[in-house]
C-alpha cells in the first residue's frame, strides 16, 4: 500500500514501472492496461490477487413461460443442481483455474432445502411476467441489493480482492435486453438476440413479446425502476453484488450479456464502478458487443461462447494473474543491464 503519495503520483509511478520493463515500449499491449488498472484499484505498485472468487446467481423469470427461450423454465433448477455438483462449464473452469466458487439461489422456482454449496438468498419463486406487470416489487428489489451485498461483504471479509459474477436463469436474456434498451437507448430490436438458441421464427416471436412489454411499461429512465420492471432476481442481485464489490474496492470481473446488463445498472448508479471492472469475454449474444461499445470498454477474450454462468470470468482470470506477474516479476532495463532507447 502506498502511503503519503497522491493518486497522480501513483499513476505516474505505475506507468513508469510498466514502461521500464524489458520490452519495447507498450509491447505488452492490453496486458499493460490491465496491470495498470489492477495497480490503481489496489493503490499499489505491487498488487496481489487474493482468494479469487466467482459467485453464480440463479433465478427464474415469469417471462420464460411466454415462450422467449429455446429451453423450458425447469432447466434453471436442474442446472443449479448440476452446478452445485460440479458438472457445469463454469464449475469445471473454476476447478481448473483454482478459483473459489459459490452458487446463490436468488429466486429459483424450486424448493432446494439445504444443499451443500448453495446459499439461500431466495427473494421469491421467480419474478412476475414483465410483459403484463412489473417483474418485482420495490421491496423485492431492495432485498435483492441488500442480500447480495451481504454475500459479497462476507467474501471480502475472507480477504478476497477479485470477484467475478455469473448467472443462470432461463429467460434472462429477455430481461437483459430490456434493461439494455432502457439504459443505453439503443433501439429495442438491436438489443434482442437468440439467447439459448432460438430459430428465426422464435426470435421474431421474442421481439414481438418484448415490444409488447415495452409498450405496456413505456419510457423509463430511473435505473432502479428499470431493474424493478424488467430485472430477474439474479440480475438484480448481481447488480447489488457489483456495487458492494466496488465499495469494498475489489476488482470486478464482468461476464457475458446478462452480467453486463446488471453492470449497466450499477454503472448508472455509480459511474466510478467502471474503474474497478474488467470485461472478460465478448459473448456471441448479439447485443453484447453493443453494450461494450456503449461502455467504451474492450473485453479480454472472444471465444464465441454464449453460456454465461461466469465462464468468461473463470477463463480470463489467468490473464489477470499474468498481468500482475509481469508487473511484479519482470526485470527492468536497469536491473537486467539492457540498453533502453
Ligand atoms: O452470458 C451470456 O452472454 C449468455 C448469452 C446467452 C445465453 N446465456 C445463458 O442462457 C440462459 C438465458 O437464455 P434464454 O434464451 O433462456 O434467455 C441463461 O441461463 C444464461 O446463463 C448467457
Ligand atoms: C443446459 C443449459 C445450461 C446453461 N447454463 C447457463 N445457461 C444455460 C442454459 C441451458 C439450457
Amino acid at each position: 500500500m502506498i502511503q503519503n503519495s497522491t493518486t497522480t503520483t501513483l499513476n505516474e509511478q505505475l506507468q513508469q514501472k510498466i514502461d521500464l520493463k524489458t520490452k519495447p515500449l507498450g509491447a505488452l499491449g492490453l496486458l499493460e492496461k490491465l496491470a495498470f488498472q489492477i495497480g490503481m484499484v489496489q493503490q499499489s505498485l505491487t498488487p496481489q490477487l487474493i482468494n479469487p472468487t466467482i459467485l453464480l446467481f440463479a433465478g427464474d423469470h415469469g417471462v420464460a413461460k411466454a415462450g422467449v427461450s429455446a429451453y423450458p423454465p425447469e432447466v434453471t433448477f436442474q442446472m443449479v443442481m448440476n452446478i452445485v455438483q460440479g458438472g457445469a462449464a463454469v464449475t469445471v473452469f473454476c476447478k481448473q483455474n483454482k478459483l473459489d466458487f459459490l452458487t446463490i439461489d436468488a429466486g429459483v422456482n424450486y424448493d432446494f432445502g439445504i444443499v451443500d454449496g448453495l446459499i439461500d438468498n431466495k427473494i421469491n419463486f421467480g419474478t412476475k411476467n414483465f410483459i403484463v406487470e412489473k417483474a418485482m416489487t420495490r421491496n423485492e428489489l431492495d432485498l435483492c441489493l441488500e442480500k447480495s451485498a451481504q454475500v459479497v461483504n462476507q467474501v471480502a471479509d475472507n480477504d478476497c480482492n477479485v470477484i467475478g459474477f455469473g448467472e443462470m436463469g432461463i429467460g434472462n436474456t429477455s430481461s437483459a435486453s430490456m434493461i439494455m434498451h432502457h439504459i443505453t437507448k439503443i433501439p429495442l430490436k438491436d438489443c434482442i438476440g437468440r439467447g439459448t438458441g432460438l430459430d428465426e421464427e422464435q426470435l421474431n416471436k421474442k421481439i414481438e413479446l418484448l415490444s409488447e412489454a415495452n409498450e405496456f411499461h413505456g419510457a423509463l429512465n430511473d435505473p432502479m425502476e428499470i431493474l424493478q420492471t424488467y430485472g430477474g432476481f439474479e440480475v438484480a442481485q448481481i447488480c447489488g453484488a457489483m456495487v458492494a464489490a466496488y465499495k469494498n474496492r475489489m476488482l470486478i470481473l464482468v461476464d457475458g450479456f446478462i452480467a453486463t446488463s446488471a453492470f449497466l445498472v450499477a454503472q448508472a448508479l455509480y459511474p466510478e464502478i467502471k474503474d474497478y471492472a474488467v470485461f472478460c469475454h465478448n459473448s456471441n449474444e448479439i447485443g453484447h458487443q453493443k453494450m461494450l461499445n456503449y461502455l467504451e470498454v474492450k473485453p479480454l477474450l472472444n471465444l464465441e461462447m454464449r453460456v454465461g454462468e461466469g465462464t468468461g470470468c473463470a477463463l480470463a482470470y489467468p490473464i489477470l494473474e499474468n498481468a500482475v506477474a509481469f508487473l511484479n516479476e519482470m526485470a527492468s532495463f536497469e536491473s537486467a543491464g539492457v540498453s533502453n532507447k
